[in-house]
């Protein structure tokens, strides 16, 4: 007997103790499913707290960094090569960007988003209610009754008109919010970029950007699109798969469908994992293409320096070379994206699909409970399976989306990168603080304490320099430490070899370099005028290139009439250029290539007479005028009562100044009065006697030649 109770008795305890499970199983389901949902809500809100907090701690550590004067990366065009991941930075500069592009919650754009996204909602009611409508319309064909299939078909034409509008309204929505981001951006960095010379300080002072030019006419359009697509392409599916997947639930049953997301999850991780890094990739591409962009715009610059030197074959190698390398690591991007969309079209359509209609075959192969059990007919299951199957495709499809949108937030992860950091750059410009590679060669680190060191500029109505260092932005000390100073009628020549710093003396002056040490007495900005060698030619009328940066409005509130304009042209017998067009005065044209040389240097000497200012620099700026020309512009300029401050290397300026500034360009350099006639008649002798001594070896040569004969 024994022998008989043994093997059945665990077997039947067994089978006992599961359907006992089972039972309990099914008598809570509901209570689990909860269980299960909430647990996943907890999971979620539990990490979305740890990276805030994460977030919060790293925000404190950087600006705590920011304040002590270090930067982040200090090596010279971090800027442009940073690593791209959708890490706290990226997190840290999108909310900056988007702080900028969505000002407030009352503001247009957040206006507009708000109603994208109750037409995002509508359209998935919609997308439900059609998934439901065709359920119904397959049971209809399915039991053979024409009317009810009539009647669904009605009804499905009746709900196309609120769908085809919805989805219309998306699309202008989508379109318009990118412009009005673009707007945002872009306003505010024109706003930063053009004040406090930062456009200068980017391009002479800091070598992190390399092309802002293209940051802010391509990259901000990039950027403004890829946000506004993202969020259309992000919000949607999320809004999908919830929705679906609720309705889902309630049919095959919330266990499956958390299962079903578990292995989703799962193979979506794996995928991430695989995925490469298109963020960087997209960084990468903007920043070649910006650097041939800028290779193309040299060459139109100087068309005509290549052209005659016949350099076309070089700056084709440069071209070649800039277009290559573009295109090698587009290439190399097409081939990743090509591996990476078998994987994602695979683990996508295909295994998605298939753990799909598992789930969709649930209540046709098992009884679930809360079902209607024996009453279903071959019309109900068939509907069920049609809704929930087009359910689960949407689903599905929405999950795909979210996947594919990683690759899209890549790629957004890019073009925040590049706008981002044109905004830190500007920010540091305009807070004194600069990157640049420094000379190589010695003392990299005495330069940069150096560099650090900031002197003091104090307002004043004359100019003076008390032991201020001539440095320039990578750290050459031209000269250690320079003191002079000008009263207002003090005229100053400033001479010495190439390079040794005179012109970086007046863009100390006119603030455009930073003062490294000691103090500078100076005018304000408005009382000093600036002339180069090569006069800024302006887009505009030809009144404007006298009266520039002066806008017509200025012009006529400070009561210049065109008369007044033009007796300061007969002063330069420049009157000719009001003929030159039939518009005249508002002629417009392309000044640069309009006007030569020695004209340009004239339109810019009548700038002067119009301004006015106390102080004028003078750098060269005659250098290709006649000396008839030359006397007329000193003379008048003096007769304005401008305080003059001369570079040159032409003698016959020497007497319209009354000190001099000399620079040896060793670093040294001697500051006195000038007396033009007496250096003038010194110069003369010191040049004969040269002239003398290099005879000397001829006369001892021949002195010799007879003592021998
Ligand atoms: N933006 C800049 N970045 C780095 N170095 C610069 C920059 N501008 C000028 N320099 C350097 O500063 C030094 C002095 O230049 P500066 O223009 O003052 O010379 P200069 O005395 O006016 O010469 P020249 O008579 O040839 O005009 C040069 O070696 C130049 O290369």
């Amino acid at each position: 007997m024994a022998v008989h109770s043994k093997p059945v008795l665990p077997d039947r305890s067994i089978k006992r103790v599961v359907s006992q499970l089972v039972d309990l199983y099914v008598s809570n389901r509901t209570r689990i499913s909860r269980a299960v949902y909430l647990t996943l809500v907890l999971a979620l809100v539990n990490r979305i707290r740890h990276a805030v907090s994460e977030q919060k701690a790293a925000s404190a550590r950087e600006a705590a960094k920011r304040s002590s004067g270090t930067t982040s990366s200090d090596t010279p065009d971090s800027a442009s090569k940073k690593k791209v991941e959708l890490n706290r930075e990226f997190f840290r500069s999108l909310l900056r960007l988007l702080n900028i592009v969505i000002p407030g919650a009352s503001s247009k754009e957040a206006r507009m988003l708000l109603s994208h996204s109750f037409f995002l909602v509508v359209r998935t009611l919609i997308s439900l209610k059609v998934a439901e409508m065709d359920g119904a319309i397959v049971k209809a064909l399915v039991k053979g009754s024409g009317k009810e299939f009539l009647t669904r078909i009605v009804w499905w034409m009746l709900i196309a008109v609120p769908a085809t509008f919805t989805n219309s309204m998306l699309s202008y929505h989508q379109a318009e919010l990118s412009l009005k981001y673009r707007t945002r951006l872009t306003q505010y960095i024109h706003d930063k970029y053009l004040s406090k010379l930062t456009f200068y300080g980017i391009s002479a002072l800091d070598d992190r950007i390399k092309n802002p030019d293209q940051v802010i006419s391509v990259d901000v359009a990039k950027f403004s699109n890829s946000l506004a697509e993202l969020y259309s392409n992000l919000a949607k599916p999320l809004l999908d798969m919830t929705i679906y997947t609720w309705s889902l639930s309630k049919s095959v049953g919330g266990e499956g469908v958390v299962f079903m997301s578990l292995l989703v999850q799962l193979s979506a991780g794996v995928m991430r994992a695989l995925t490469p890094p298109f963020g960087k990739y997209v960084a990468d591409e903007a920043r070649l293409e910006g650097e041939f962009r800028f290779q193309h715009s040299r060459l139109i610059d100087h068309s005509e320096e290549v052209a005659l030197y016949h350099g076309h074959e070089a700056e084709k190698d440069t071209l070649d070379k800039g277009y290559f390398t573009l295109i090698k690591h587009v290439n190399y991007i097409l081939r990743r994206r090509f591996y990476h969309g078998i994987m994602e079209d695979f683990v996508i359509k295909y295994f998605w699909g298939a753990l799909g209609l598992l789930l969709c075959s649930v209540p046709v192969f098992f009884k679930l409970p809360g079902q209607l059990g024996e009453t279903i007919s071959m019309g109900d299951r068939t509907e069920t399976f049609v809704t929930n199957r087009r359910m689960l495709l949407s689903a599905s499809d929405a999950f795909g989306r979210v996947m594919f949108s990683y690759r899209e937030i890549m790629e957004l992860a890019g073009y925040t990168s590049r706008v981002a950091s044109l905004l830190d750059v500007m920010d540091d410009i305009q807070a004194g603080h600069f990157e640049k590679k420094l000379v190589s060669s010695s003392g990299i680190e005495e330069h940069e304490a150096v560099l650090k060191g900031r002197g003091k500029v104090v307002e004043s109505k004359d100019i003076e320099f008390i032991d201020v260092p001539i440095i320039s932005p990578n750290g050459d000390v031209l000269v250690k430490a320079l003191s002079f100073s000008l009263k207002q009628g003090d005229h100053l020549l400033v001479v010495g070899p190439n390079g040794c710093g005179k012109s970086s003396l007046f863009r100390i002056l006119g603030g455009l370099w930073p003062v490294y040490g000691g103090t500078v007495y100076k005018p304000p900005f408005t009382d000093i005028f600036y002339i180069p060698q090569r006069p800024y030619l302006s887009r505009g009328s030809l009144r404007q290139q006298i009266t520039y940066p002066d806008s017509l409005r200025a012009v006529r509130a400070r009561g210049v009439t065109d008369a007044q304009l033009l007796d300061i042209l007969k002063i330069l017998s420049l009157e000719h250029l009001v003929d030159l067009y039939p518009e005249g005065w508002d002629a417009e044209a392309e000044w640069r290539d309009v006007l030569s040389g020695g004209l340009q240097q004239r339109v810019a000497m009548a700038r002067l007479f119009y301004h006015k200012p106390r102080y004028a620099i003078l750098d060269e700026c005659t250098s290709s005028v006649t000396l008839e020309t030359e006397k007329v512009m000193y003379d008048n300029a003096k007769a304005l009562g401008i305080t003059l401050m001369t570079v040159s290397h032409r003698r016959s300026l020497w007497k319209y100044h009354s000190r001099i500034l000399q620079f040896d360009g060793q670093g040294n350099y001697v500051f006195t009065k000038l007396d033009a006639e007496k250096r003038l008649q010194l110069e003369d002798e010191k040049e004969d006697l040269e002239v003398l001594l290099r005879q000397v070896p001829e006369i001892e040569r021949r002195i010799g030649e007879l003592t021998a004969e």
